[in-house]
């Protein structure tokens, strides 16, 4: 076997290595080709365990000769190996070859706090073993303080919590970690484990809890997917179609297995709002879960009532086989909603959450989250990311169902604002599933205040070619110059023969990047309006800058929340249904010049009333209280 330190520091000549020629370079790879095809799917563990990084890799019939450890380019660990085909004697027939054969090779870029240096491997009964030691954290003093007392009384109250393992929700979920860590609680968040190598590539989840120490853990399950499944646009269900599939046993096996490794075992469950799966097995376990719905209160309600809805035929919305620009200009779309309580002066139908846009109401993604949404009220609580000031109507509606509702928002800001009342600095660190390109905060300062328009559409829109162009003329067109995030997986076709006209307008007033740290570019004073899909993180952030927003809302909660943005809290436009350069310029012009006043009038009372909420004897601030102390009475 070849072994680091050997191979330590220089390129491989192996021709395989060759193979990576993947547009995911860096991540796990198999190398492809008829002969490996079999091979190449070799499965890697990958655990971190307080004092290591720990790889199993299954290698049966492999001699340690014919596997290589090695590290590349300073921190890419790369175990690759190849088993050679059985000679073929000149007599023997052969009835079945099953058995596989050919190279495989699989790449990992360990985290900062590997020792590279001191990598050890070993094979046992065709288990590969690779241990990566991982350097001591160094914690600030507050933490030693609350280790030292740890190790006298019993552990905290160990909470799991479990998103949706998408941007959005990760996001959201990871602040609340964040705070309950704040809090002196257990945390442990699951991920799939597509998601979590996605964030050891791009985020820097080590360092930013770091000085949680043990307080802080991620465990993994799979999402059921391959790795080149999308999981974006029209595919984005399947994520949580599939996991409805297999994560209830992986689930399952995981809270058996916990022993809380030194922490209690888990103590409460605080679940996304659509993995109902896991609640026989805490229920079995006697173990209490909350939900947290990351979306608004103005979209979870009429989910809540799509049984209402339906019943009063107001879904479905499409005809059969109709293209969606056939159906948004449609009479009936501007039809107001009757059947979602408090809301029948505010809702048309194509306000009402995008998954109703079903051409028959037993499609499987519009039954999953209807039945989804109404298991929300079996949960011992409900948590929000939102305020009262904002949504209290809405909160009260929802409260007759869930009395046990929590609503704690804006959680970001909130975080930030906890963090510096215990005198911690809250640096920026990345939860990004894209890397971050942070030359356009370099560029923003080279504007002149409130010039730019910030365009983003969040981690799951694709726009068809058509759709690009449009936006794309219509922020030249406009004037105004403009920072747009268009993520590299985000284009339906080919971005080949772009129209001179627009690229030189690029050129002049604009810049495109792949991902960018969002809050710092909302907080960014040359920043004047902010053109987004409307998911409920974007929203957030928005508001609590006080941006005015421009919104086209792409699918779920977002056609929902894009209505109260322009009706209800007036800080912003609603340009939903419709994809056109000539208005997007309009609308534009009308958002960075002439009724910027106006919204940013609203949204500047907005942000002022999200401050209020989550400071001390806020509305956020008082019920993130409350939440914690029951989840400290949750001692199993
Ligand atoms: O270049 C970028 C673009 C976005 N973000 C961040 O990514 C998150 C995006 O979240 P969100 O605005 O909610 O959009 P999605 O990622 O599309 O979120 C999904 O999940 C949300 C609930 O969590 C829903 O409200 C959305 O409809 C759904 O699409 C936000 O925190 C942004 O700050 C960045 O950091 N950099
Ligand atoms: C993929 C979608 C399933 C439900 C999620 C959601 C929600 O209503 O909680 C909103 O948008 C998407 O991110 C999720």
């Amino acid at each position: 076997m070849s072994l680091i330190p050997s191979f330590f520091g220089r390129r491989s000549s192996d021709p395989f290595s060759l193979d990576l020629l993947d547009p995911f370079r860096d991540w796990p790879v198999a190398s492809s080709g008829h002969e490996t095809s079999q091979f190449a799917a070799t499965r890697v563990d990958w655990k971190e365990t307080p004092e290591a990084h720990v790889f199993k890799a299954d290698v049966p019939g492999l001699k340690k000769e014919e596997v290589k450890v090695e590290v590349e380019e300073g921190n890419v660990l790369q175990i690759s190996g190849e088993r050679s085909r059985e000679k073929e004697e000149k007599n023997d027939t052969w009835h079945r070859v099953e058995r596989s054969s050919g190279k495989f090779l699989r790449r990992f870029r360990l985290p900062e706090n590997a020792k590279v240096e001191q990598v050890k491997a070993s094979m046992e009964n065709g288990v590969l073993t690779v241990t990566v030691p991982k350097e001591e954290v160094k914690k600030p003093e507050i933490e030693t303080k609350m280790l030292k007392q740890e190790t006298t009384v019993t552990p905290p109250p160990h909470i799991l919590i479990f998103p949706v393992p998408l941007q959005g929700h990760v996001n959201s979920m990871l602040n609340l970690a964040e705070i309950l860590c704040l809090s002196g609680l257990h945390v442990t968040i699951l991920l799939s484990d597509y998601t979590h190598r996605r964030l050891l590539r791009h985020a820097s989840l080590d360092s930013r809890f770091s000085r949680y120490a043990t307080a802080f853990r991620v465990a993994t399950i799979s999402d059921g997917l391959p790795d080149d499944h999308p999981r974006s646009g029209h595919r984005i269900l399947d994520i949580v179609l599939s996991l409805k599939e297999v994560g209830g046993p992986q689930f399952r096996r995981l809270m058996e297995s916990s022993d809380g490794g030194g922490r209690q075992r888990v103590s409460c469950l605080i679940m996304d709002g659509v993995f109902s799966f896991a609640i026989p097995v805490v229920e079995e376990m006697g173990i209490p879960f909350v939900y947290f719905r990351t979306i608004s209160a103005c979209s979870f309600w009429p989910y809540f009532c799509i049984q209402e809805i339906i019943d009063a035929g107001e879904v479905p919305l499409k005809d059969k086989n109709e293209d969606k620009l056939t159906f948004w200009k449609k009479k009936e779309m501007d039809l107001m909603v009757t059947s979602v309580p408090g809301m029948e002066k505010l809702l048309r139908r194509r306000d009402i959450p995008a998954f109703c846009r079903v051409e028959d109401v037993n499609d499987p993604g519009f039954q999953s989250i209807k039945t989804e949404t109404k298991k929300t009220a079996q949960a011992t609580a409900l948590i929000l990311n939102t305020f009262e000031d904002l949504e209290g109507p809405v909160l009260d509606q929802i409260r007759k169902h869930i009395p046990n509702l929590y609503s704690i928002g804006p959680l970001h800001s909130h975080l930030k604002s906890l963090l510096k009342e215990k005198g911690i600095e809250s640096s920026h660190h990345s939860s990004s599933f894209w890397k971050e390109d942070n030359t356009c905060i370099a560029w923003l300062d080279s504007q002149p205040p409130n010039s730019v328009i910030y365009v983003s559409f969040g981690s799951i829109t694709m726009l068809t070619k058509d759709e690009l162009l449009e936006f794309w003329y219509g922020l030249v067109n406009s004037g105004y110059t403009f920072l747009w995030v268009v993520r590299p997986d985000s284009v339906i076709g080919d971005r080949d023969e772009i129209p001179v006209e627009i690229e030189e307008g690029t050129r002049l007033r604009g810049l495109m990047v792949e991902w960018v740290p969002q809050e710092l570019v909302l907080g960014h004073e040359s920043v004047g309006a902010f053109l987004t899909h409307s998911g409920w993180n974007s929203t957030l952030e928005g508001i609590v800058i006080g941006v005015p927003m421009l919104c086209w809302p792409y699918f779920a909660d977002q056609t929902t929340n894009s209505r109260f943005v322009s009706e209800v809290w007036e800080i912003g436009l609603d340009m939903k249904d419709t994809c056109d350069r000539v208005l997007i310029e309009r609308m534009v012009r009308e958002v960075m010049g002439v009724r910027r006043e106006e919204l940013l009038k609203k949204a500047c009372g907005m942000a002022n009333l999200a401050k209020k909420a989550i400071c001390e004897g806020g509305s956020s601030y008082m019920n993130l209280n409350r939440l914690i102390e029951f989840f400290k009475s949750t001692v199993l």
